[in-house]
C-alpha cells in the first residue's frame, strides 16, 4: 500500500538529511506506529506519502503509483485517497460538527443525499451521535479530535495518516481516540500513526517502525517503544526537578509522570518536616520516591521489550 525505495530528503544543503536511505512497506490493512525523537522525520515521511514534498532520491509508491509521476494537476485527487488527521485537530470553527464533515463530501461533488445519509453514520462511527449541530469550541479536545477523524474517514480513504493525534489530549481520552483508529483500521484502512506516547504504542502492540536521524533503525512487528527520555529525581541539585539523572532507564511517559508527582510529593515533605524527623524518616535522594514500588510495577513493561 505504501512503499518507500531508498528515500532521502534534504531541507538545506547544509543540514543533514530529513529522511537517510529510508526504505519500507507498509502492506493493505496494516496499522503502523511511526516512533522517533522530535526531529526524527516522521513528518517529513508523512508529507512525502502525501506528495505535499517530493523526493530527490528513491521512489514512493502509494496504492501502486509511483508519486513522482502523478502530475500536479492530479494531486488533489491522489489525495483523496489517504485522510490525514493532526496533532491540532484543524477544524473550521464556523462551522458545525455536522457541517465540518459534509464539506470534505461538498468539496468532492458529493450529492446532498450522500452526504445527509453519510455524515451520521461516521459520527455515530467516531461516538459523536447527538453532537452534529455543535460548534468546535463546544466540545472538549477528544471530542474536537473525533470530528477530525470523521472527516478524514467520510470520503473512505484506503490509508490514514495520523500525525501525533493524540498529542494534546490526557492518557484517557487518548485510549479513546485509539479505539476509534483501531475500529477504521479493522475496518479495513491501512493506519499509519506518528507518536512520541509510548504508553499507547505499548498498550497496542502494532507494528513500529523507528526512526534517528532520519534513518530506519527498527522495524518490528506488534512491537513495544520506550522514549528515551531520562528520569527527573527528587533530591539531587539544589532544586527539586532541576536535575536529571543520565544514567537512569528510560521511562514511559506514565512512569515519567509517576516519577514527577513523586518527586514532587517528597519535596513538599521535605519542605514542611523538621529536620530531625527528615533524618529519622529517611526522605532523601535513595528513598524519596514512595510511588516506588508502582514504578517497580511498571518497569516490567520495559523489560518485556528485551
Ligand atoms: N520546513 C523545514 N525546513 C528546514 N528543516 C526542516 C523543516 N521541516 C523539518 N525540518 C528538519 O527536518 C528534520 C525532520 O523533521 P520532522 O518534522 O520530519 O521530524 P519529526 O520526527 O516529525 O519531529 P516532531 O516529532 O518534533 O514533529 C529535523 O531536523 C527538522 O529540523
Amino acid at each position: 500500500m505504501i512503499r518507500f525505495e531508498n528515500v532521502s530528503i534534504a531541507y538545506d544543503r547544509k543540514s543533514s538529511p530529513a529522511l537517510d536511505d529510508v526504505s519500507l512497506d507498509v502492506q493493505r490493512g496494516e496499522f503502523v506506529f511511526l516512533v522517533g525523537s522530535s526531529g526524527s522525520g516522521k513528518s517529513t515521511l508523512l508529507s512525502l506519502i502525501l506528495r505535499e514534498k517530493r523526493t530527490p532520491h528513491g521512489q514512493i509508491y502509494v496504492a501502486g503509483q509511483n508519486v513522482a509521476t502523478v502530475p500536479s494537476w492530479r494531486v488533489p485527487k491522489f489525495r483523496r485517497g489517504i485522510g490525514v488527521v493532526f496533532q491540532d485537530f484543524r477544524l473550521i470553527q464556523t462551522k458545525t460538527v455536522s457541517a465540518n464533515v459534509a464539506y470534505a463530501m461538498q468539496v468532492l461533488g458529493k450529492s446532498r443525499a450522500a452526504i445527509r445519509a453519510e455524515v451520521p453514520r461516521v459520527l455515530e462511527l467516531v461516538g459523536l451521535e447527538g453532537k452534529g449541530h455543535r460548534k468546535p469550541h463546544e466540545l472538549s479536545g477528544g471530542e474536537q479530535q473525533r470530528v477530525a477523524i470523521a472527516r478524514a474517514i467520510v470520503n473512505q480513504p484506503g490509508i490514514l495518516l495520523a500525525d501525533e493525534p493524540t498529542g494534546n489530549l490526557d492518557p484517557t481520552t487518548s485510549a479513546g481516540i485509539m479505539e476509534i483508529l483501531d475500529k477504521i483500521n479493522q475496518n479495513g484502512t491501512t493506519v499509519v500513526m506518528a507518536t512520541h506516547d509510548d504508553d499507547i504504542v505499548n498498550s497496542m502492540r502494532k507494528r513500529v517502525i523507528e526512526l534517528r536521524g532520519g534513518k530506519v533503525v527498527r522495524d518490528e512487528a506488534k512491537a513495544l517503544y520506550t522514549s528515551m527520555i531520562p528520569v527527573v529525581q527528587a533530591g539531587e541539585g539544589s532544586a527539586v526537578g532541576s536535575s536529571i539523572k543520565h544514567d537512569a532507564e528510560p521511562q514511559t511517559r506514565r512512569q515519567r509522570a509517576v516519577s514527577a508527582a513523586a518527586a514532587s510529593d517528597a519535596a513538599a515533605a521535605a519542605e514542611t518536616m523538621p529536620p530531625r524527623l527528615e533524618r529519622k524518616r529517611g526522605v532523601g535522594p535513595a528513598d524519596a520516591v514512595p510511588g516506588a514500588e508502582t514504578i517497580d510495577g511498571l518497569k516490567n513493561t520495559n523489560e518485556d521489550q528485551k
